[in-house]
């Protein structure tokens, strides 16, 4: 049977949040575009990992506030199967219909089944069903095929069949016990939603908990979640896991942990196997490099967004690479001008310095830019103000026992903001402020006329402008 042949502008293989992206921005640059998905459209952010995991942590916080507030009275706390209900409403029940239906609404051509690349600017599309599509690109190629979890390579860990983050964001129960592997967001974040759900949680890091945000951060999650009653084991080494009838052992240098349930949290690789990349002479084994507009390094044709190419593997910086991708595919396309200056409109600039990050825990962490010590291994002359969040007059306000903290790092020599850290209950949205400021490379001498209202936390930034000091007095 021989293959239906379409040709196209641009072919986009995988249909995650940054797929979609890069697909809406070159059709709305004037792009014949299709888009090839093997599983649900929508992609991890929306069934098994942003929503469904903030879903099941929402409520925890919530929970947190309403019990840190005398007068407000809460109840039997969380009611575990509502909690579950609504986040499986949130995931659609893992029905993408509203999802095609977006992608029809845009204009952008859907191919369901598995893509591999098979030449220059060629895409082969295998059907669940066996049958395949042969999509040629007039214009380019854009990989969006995201990330899939690493599991360690410990004796009997792959034949427990431990959960990996999908089974948890997904979990149709609550396991009476649940082992975690790994210290990093998914670890921790897991943790605070399956401990407040009822599951009695054992956390086993190589190292420390969340290695990449400031200690003093990490610090108070670590705490806070040995309060919440979560047994953390850190610097462990596990040797061995076997699932028996009931629990899964883990044996570690620290002793043995007995759960229900594992899951392996223990990072995420881009997802490059079986994508044809032999056919254009790549290695798939070797990260996808490429350029700030998202090309990868030897092509001219060829883009890599998202997860897939490991820059920054969270959604909104995934979404932001796609707006610069779909629209210099575009513009390459027809001709236009090509705007790829640093911070300009074609290029993802922000992932060098300027990426921000929340992890949703009790306390949460909302972060942007180096931490102190990532700008001083760059090399740069740095000052740390600190301060403690509990003594801004919004966090009394907010609830009784707020506890938190939080740091500006200064660039001496520019006179401007390169990172923020706040750790404390929903510090969330603190961070675009200081996004903002590092983007727009705000003085700080300016930044003192941008006045955050009173009674609020933002009141934060008056005294970390104090802590550095005023103009006149410096
Ligand atoms: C538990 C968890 C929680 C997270 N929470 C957050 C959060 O709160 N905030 C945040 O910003 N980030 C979060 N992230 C990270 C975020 O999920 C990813 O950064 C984001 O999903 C990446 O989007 P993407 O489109 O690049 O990849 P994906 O969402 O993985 O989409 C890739 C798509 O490509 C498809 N695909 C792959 N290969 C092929 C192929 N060969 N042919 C056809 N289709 C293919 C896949 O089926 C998939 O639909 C979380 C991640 C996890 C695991
Ligand atoms: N709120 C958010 O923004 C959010 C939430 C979840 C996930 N994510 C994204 O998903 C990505 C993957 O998350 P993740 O937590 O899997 O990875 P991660 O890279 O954040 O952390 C991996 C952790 O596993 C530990 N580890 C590695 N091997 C181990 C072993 N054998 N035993 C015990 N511990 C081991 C590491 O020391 C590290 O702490 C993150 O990079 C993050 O960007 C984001």
């Amino acid at each position: 049977m021989t293959a239906e042949v379409r040709e196209v502008d641009l072919v986009v293989i995988g249909a995650g949040a940054v797929g979609e992206n890069v697909a809406d921005r070159a059709v709305q640059g004037g792009l014949e575009t299709v888009i090839v998905e093997g599983e649900l459209v929508g992609g991890e952010c929306s069934y098994w990992a942003c929503m469904p995991s903030k879903a099941l942590l929402r409520p925890v916080q919530v929970l947190s506030a309403a019990q840190a507030l005398p007068g407000v009275s809460v109840g039997g706390g969380l009611d575990v199967p509502a909690v579950l209900r609504r986040r499986d409403a949130i995931t659609h029940d893992w029905n993408d219909q509203s999802q095609v239906d977006w992608l029809d609404s845009a204009g952008i051509g859907l191919v369901r089944g598995h893509g591999r690349l098979s030449g220059e600017r060629e895409v082969t599309v295998t059907a669940a069903g066996g049958g395949t599509v042969v999509l040629r690109a007039r214009h380019a190629v854009a990989l969006v095929t995201g990330s899939t979890p690493v599991i360690p390579d410990i004796p009997g860990l792959r034949e427990a069949k431990p959960w990996t983050s999908r089974e948890a964001t997904s979990a149709k129960s609550v396991p009476k016990s649940l082992a975690i592997l790994g210290g990093g967001v998914i670890a921790v974040e897991m943790a605070t939603a399956f401990r407040a759900l009822g599951a009695a949680v054992t956390v086993i890091a190589k190292e420390g908990l969340l290695g990449t945000v400031e200690p003093f951060a990490a610090e108070r999650v670590t705490a806070a979640l040995h309060a919440q009653g979560v047994e953390i084991l850190t610097h462990a080494t596990t040797t061995r896991v076997e699932r028996t009838d009931g629990d899964v052992l883990l044996e570690t240098d620290k002793g043995t942990i007995a759960a229900a349930e594992l899951l392996v949290a223990t990072g995420r690789r881009p997802n490059t196997a079986d994508l044809g990349l032999e056919s254009i002479g790549l290695d798939p084994a070797e990260r996808l490099a490429t350029d700030d507009t998202l090309l990868v390094d030897g092509f001219d044709w060829l883009y890599a967004v998202g997860d897939v190419n490991g820059r920054a593997l969270l959604t909104h910086q995934g979404k932001y690479q796609a707006r610069a991708a779909g629209d210099v595919i575009a513009a390459r396309a027809k001709g236009r001008p090509v705007d790829d200056a640093p911070w300009g409109a074609h290029v993802a600039t922000a992932d060098h310095g300027a990426v921000p990050q929340v992890v949703f825990t009790d306390p949460e962490v909302a972060s942007v830019g180096p931490t102190a010590d990532q700008a001083r291994a760059q090399g740069k002359r740095i000052r740390v103000v600190d301060y403690d969040l509990g003594w801004v007059a919004g966090s009394s306000i907010a609830r009784d026992d707020y506890q938190g903290a939080a740091r500006m790092i200064v660039d001496e020599d520019r006179g401007v903001m390169i990172g923020a850290t706040f750790v404390g209950p929903e510090v969330a949205e603190l961070v675009q402020t200081a996004t903002t400021a590092i983007v727009g490379e705000v003085p700080l001498d300016r930044l003192w006329h941008a006045v955050p209202a009173y009674p609020t936390v933002s009141e934060i930034w008056l005294r970390l402008l104090e802590g550095y000091g005023r103009p006149a007095s410096a």
